[in-house]
């Protein structure tokens, strides 16, 4: 047997730890809003980032040189007090670095013996499969047990690997930390050998082409998402574990177009959230990641339409019954969950 029993699934790994949590906070994650923390400059605006941005997260991994490690991870416990963040509502975590880099132990350890009591999540990246995570569950329970911490810190796996991606079932299960998931485009394109330098988003050469016109003339054709395949698969991976999805990084923060179609794709497929790098990337996520008013009202008429969620209706021509009920719960419940934060969006849906 491969699995734990299902009892000693939820039992803490190191005595003195919390509990694991049998279900997931309900919590808006629209964005989680990338942070270099060695940046004076850029730490100082944490607390207006906590009001714009639903999680905050400290990163310590890929885009921090290797000689600002030390101040990056310092940096990051400041950040931990600049804003009470359970009681703004908004999000603290942090990516550490990989398992296999010589930061991790002084990542994990200082952030949870020092930050312990605010850090919401740690992201791990580069996740290659179940084993990863047991790894980090059991270091992390000795860990909490010792800072004496109530409330069990959760984890975040990044997509980075094709051999994550393999198993991405496996990683979504492995503890009852697990979260979410997110797709890390850039290294897993590396990894992968795809064969494109773009964080995220289209490429103008992977295309559909039209058959050929009888009469010669230029055949239309449009670009495709390279990422569907990958983005779906993370989903259905991380909704049969009770957990969710997110989408990750757009790295061309000159087109936000094209990040908005991005993003806008992934919340379509089922993901929760994305990641926002820039704070011009905070307002795009909002956008999109918040339901449309209109989608709101119309899920709205359907559950008015079957207020036991059975039967069969028709609202402007269109087939209602158990499954559309459903379709428009999941609208109407994000919705509920925005309005509490955003009082425009919270008049948008009532009006
Ligand atoms: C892209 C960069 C260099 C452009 O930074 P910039 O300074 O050139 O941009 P700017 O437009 O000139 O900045 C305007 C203002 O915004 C500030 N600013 C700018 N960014 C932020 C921020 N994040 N949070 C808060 N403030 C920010 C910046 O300091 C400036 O403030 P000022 O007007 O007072 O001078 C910068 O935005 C940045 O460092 N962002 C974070 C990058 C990052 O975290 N990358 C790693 C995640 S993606 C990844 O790892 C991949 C993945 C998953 O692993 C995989 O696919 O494999
Ligand atoms: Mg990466």
């Amino acid at each position: 047997m491969s699995q734990k029993t299902p009892r000693n699934f939820f039992k803490p790994l190191a005595i003195g730890a919390p509990d694991p949590m049998r279900e997931l906070p309900v919590r808006l994650e629209r964005m989680i809003h990338f942070v270099p923390p060695h940046l004076d400059k850029v730490r100082a605006k944490v607390p207006q980032m906590a009001d714009q941005a639903d999680v905050v997260l400290a990163n310590l991994e890929d885009a921090i040189p290797s000689d600002a490690k030390d101040a990056a991870r310092a940096g990051a416990i400041e950040m931990a007090g600049m804003v009470d963040w359970q009681a703004k509502g908004t999000g603290f975590w942090s990516r550490v670095n990989p398992l296999n880099s010589p930061w991790f132990q002084d990542d994990v350890s200082e952030l949870v013996l020092k930050a312990g009591h605010q850090l919401d999540v740690i992201m791990l990246p580069k996740v290659e499969g179940p084993w990863d995570i047991h790894f980090a569950d059991q270091f992390v329970a000795q860990l909490e047990a010792k800072a004496g911490l109530k409330r069990p810190i959760l984890f975040h796996a990044i997509l980075e690997t094709a051999q994550g991606m393999a198993l991405v079932e496996d990683i979504a299960l492995a503890s009852p930390r697990m979260q979410g998931i997110s797709l890390g485009p850039a290294d897993l394109a590396a990894d992968r050998k795809m064969k494109t330098t773009r964080v995220g988003g289209g490429h103008p050469f992977y295309r559909v082409i039209d058959d050929p016109n009888e009469d010669g003339s230029p055949r239309a054709n449009a670009q495709q998402d390279p990422w569907h395949y990958t983005i779906a698969r993370m989903v259905d991976a991380c909704r049969m574990a009770g957990i969710n999805a997110f989408y990750g990084p757009f790295g061309d923060i000159s087109d936000l177009d094209a990040c908005e179609q991005q993003f806008r794709n992934a919340f379509l497929l089922g993901c929760a959230g994305t990641w926002s790098l820039h704070p011009n990337q905070i307002a795009i996520a909002k956008k999109v990641f918040s339901p449309d008013p209109n989608e709101v009202k119309f899920a709205r008429r359907i559950l008015e339409a079957m207020p036991d969620g059975t039967g069969v209706a028709m609202l402007d021509g269109k087939m209602q019954d158990d499954a559309t009920w459903k379709q428009a719960k999941v609208i109407s419940d994000l919705a509920d969950l925005v309005a509490a934060k955003d009082p425009d969006l919270a008049a948008a849906y009532s009006a």
